[in-house]
């Protein structure tokens, strides 16, 4: 019998992205019985990786840290790719689709400082670093008095950064806390319904080839069908809205006893206004629903709010 061909996993190099391939690796391993050597990891660095000292939303361009593993997908040298929805654009270059998603991990934040049990504890003035403007936005909302200010590097630099005493207090995901072994080092978990999570917060999505049939049919039994109903949702609901990156929004979308229910806001990003919606469906509707959600809050901000 001929060795079957292997599939090749791509991924970023950060520890956290390391650790979500490794979790697509084992569950890819356990549904098709294929050896974890006939499912090599591929580490890249991103762009975005790169980037340290500036707000993405300044670096410019989407997909700053999905372009390296678009190229090595199209090209072939890997054969998946996986990626923190989060950070996956709204449109997929063509020739790429989303093959699916891991169930979904918690999708809250938390808040992480030495100076307070929770957010509205922090001594007045407290300087609260955050790479994410709608992070920031919802903070200035809750503490007006607050300082925000650009935090950026993956999870272990952000962790430094606040030990240095450089800033007072910072946000992060629970997911890739969790994902990491590093949920101990949370303060306080932050409520969805003050810090709505961006779209598509604690998900993993993996990317194939469009037609790609052998790697759908191995990624299938992996892939959530809740978690891909509440993305289509999320991000039919971001691609309305996301004229630029520049805008703080969040959403987020929930499958319980056959209902989709979704929720979305957009702040000014010095936190005073913000505009929120709701909808709920047939998850089948998934798409429509969010699309619906984005086009309604659009037609009442006022106009500058947001780009495009
Ligand atoms: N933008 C970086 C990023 N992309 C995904 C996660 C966390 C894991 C997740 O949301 O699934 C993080 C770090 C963070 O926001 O704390």
């Amino acid at each position: 019998m001929s060795e079957p061909s292997p599939l090749v996993i791509g991924t970023r190099a950060s520890p956290l992205a390391l650790a979500q391939a490794r979790e697509v690796q084992a569950r890819l391993a356990a549904e098709s019985g294929l050896p974890e050597d006939a499912l090599p990891l591929t580490p890249m660095t991103s762009t975005g990786d790169r980037i340290q000292n500036r707000a993405l939303s300044e670096a410019g361009g989407k997909g700053l840290f999905t372009k390296e593993l678009d190229e090595a997908l199209l090209a072939g040298t890997i054969d998946l790719a996986v990626h923190s929805a989060k950070d996956l654009p709204t449109e997929l270059p063509p020739g790429l689709a989303i093959a699916g998603y891991l169930p979904r991990e918690d999708v809250r934040d938390v808040l992480l400082t030495p100076l307070a049990a929770d957010l509205d504890g922090l001594p007045p003035g407290t300087v609260v670093g955050s790479a994410s403007l709608r992070r920031q936005a919802m903070v200035l909302r809750a503490r007006p008095d607050c300082r925000v200010t650009l935090l950026r590097g993956n999870v272990g630099t952000r962790l430094r950064r606040l030990e240095s005493g450089e800033m007072g207090a910072t946000l992060l995901a629970l997911a890739g806390l969790k994902r990491l072994g590093l949920a101990h080092l949370a303060t306080t978990i932050l409520p969805t319904d003050s810090f709505l999570p961006a779209v598509g917060q604690g998900a993993i999505a993996i990317t194939i080839r469009t037609g790609d049939e052998r790697v759908a049919r191995a990624l299938a039994p992996l892939c959530d069908a809740a978690t891909g109903f509440a993305l289509a949702a999320e991000r039919a609901f971001l691609a309305v809205l996301d004229g630029s990156c520049r805008t703080p929004i969040g959403g987020h979308a929930t499958v319980e006893k056959g209902s989709l229910a979704f929720r979305g806001i957009v702040l000014t990003p010095d936190g005073k206004r913000a505009e929120t919606v709701e909808r709920a469906g047939d998850p089948a509707d998934a798409e429509a629903i969010g699309r619906e959600a984005g086009r309604d809050l659009r037609a009442r901000l006022p106009a500058g709010w947001v780009a495009g």
